[in-house]
């Protein structure tokens, strides 16, 4: 299946600095998301939890219901306000995470909405892979303390330009799920994601590099930027990588927003130059993208 971008489309990372007040945080959110899209943003990316702090003891007390969908506005202010910063933009809005606390089960998920510009949901992606990782006097964090994990890749249809899948942070360690993304025709991979100041320097820009090489598509990942007053410190450093794995654009730690052109003759140029694609060998291993995969797309 081939990874086809329509026409080429300009892409906007948000790297935002969000507080502890949820209304004030989504009010700045609507500033930077509309100066996006002044510069022409078609496609606009918020960070992983985006208008809470990140951690465990703040996913209760931030949580909305999206079930059933649409909710109202009591029980998700986010969910209307990116809806309708989708129509203000004129843009295709990957709204980072919020936590989630779906009622009919009493669990907590870490979801991704991403709306069209004309203001519909067009997925939910629940985090897939937990964040839980003990590295000895330096990082432990426990998401499974809290979340529960969502079950599928999440592949969205946008009409004018093509396919793209969506996944958060923590996914983006795991090859398969951007493989089964590739192999089903997406021509970028989304990742709101908030690593820190432990993994960040080491692991962030190689995994992004990693699952465009692995795939030869583009891949983007957004972070909240640094507050070393909250108790987790997010790496920043919010990038595009091409389908050469080239970093295009990435930002530095504090708020900012970057940009990047996705085009599709660079997708196809480099599968053409080095045709992994028509190389691999199904008869010496399996391909996962058929081994019974769980996704949602349109
Ligand atoms: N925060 C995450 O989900 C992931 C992360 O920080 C890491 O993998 O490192």
């Amino acid at each position: 299946m081939s990874n086809q971008l329509k026409k080429p489309v300009k892409v906007a990372l948000v790297q935002l600095a969000s507080g502890t007040d949820k209304a004030k945080n989504l009010l700045h959110t609507r500033d930077r998301v509309l100066e996006a899209s002044a510069e022409g943003a078609k496609i606009i990316v918020l960070p992983e939890c985006f208008n809470s702090p990140y951690g465990c003891s703040f996913f209760p007390s931030y949580a909305e219901t999206l079930l059933p969908s649409p909710p109202t506005t009591e029980q998700s202010p986010s969910f209307h306000a990116l809806s309708n910063l989708a129509v203000e933009s004129k843009a295709y809005l990957i709204g980072g995470s919020i936590p989630e606390l779906d009622t009919t089960t009493n669990k907590y998920y870490n979801t991704s909405l991403t709306f069209s510009p004309t203001g519909e949901l067009l997925a939910t992606h629940r985090k897939v892979h937990l964040f839980d990782i003990d590295i000895p006097e330096k990082i432990t964090f426990k998401e499974s303390e809290v979340l529960s994990s969502g079950n599928k890749v999440t592949i969205v249809d946008l009409p004018e330009y093509g396919k793209v899948a969506i996944a958060i942070c923590y996914d983006i360690r795991f090859p398969e799920l951007a493989m089964v993304a590739a192999r089903h025709g997406c021509f970028a991979l989304f990742y709101p994601g908030a690593f820190n100041t432990v993994t960040g320097p080491l692991h962030w820009k190689l995994l992004g590099q990693a699952r465009a090489v692995d795939n030869q598509i583009y891949v983007a990942m957004c972070s909240p930027a640094r507050d070393m007053c909250a108790g987790y410190h997010a790496w920043g450093h919010s990038l595009v990588v091409d389908p050469m794995a080239k970093v295009l654009t990435e930002a530095e730690e504090s708020e900012t927003i970057v940009y990047a052109v996705m085009d599709g003759e660079k997708i196809e140029e480099t599968k053409k130059g080095i045709p992994i694609s028509a190389q691999r060998r199904f008869d010496v291993y399996p391909d996962v993208s058929k081994e019974g995969v769980s996704i949602d797309k349109l």
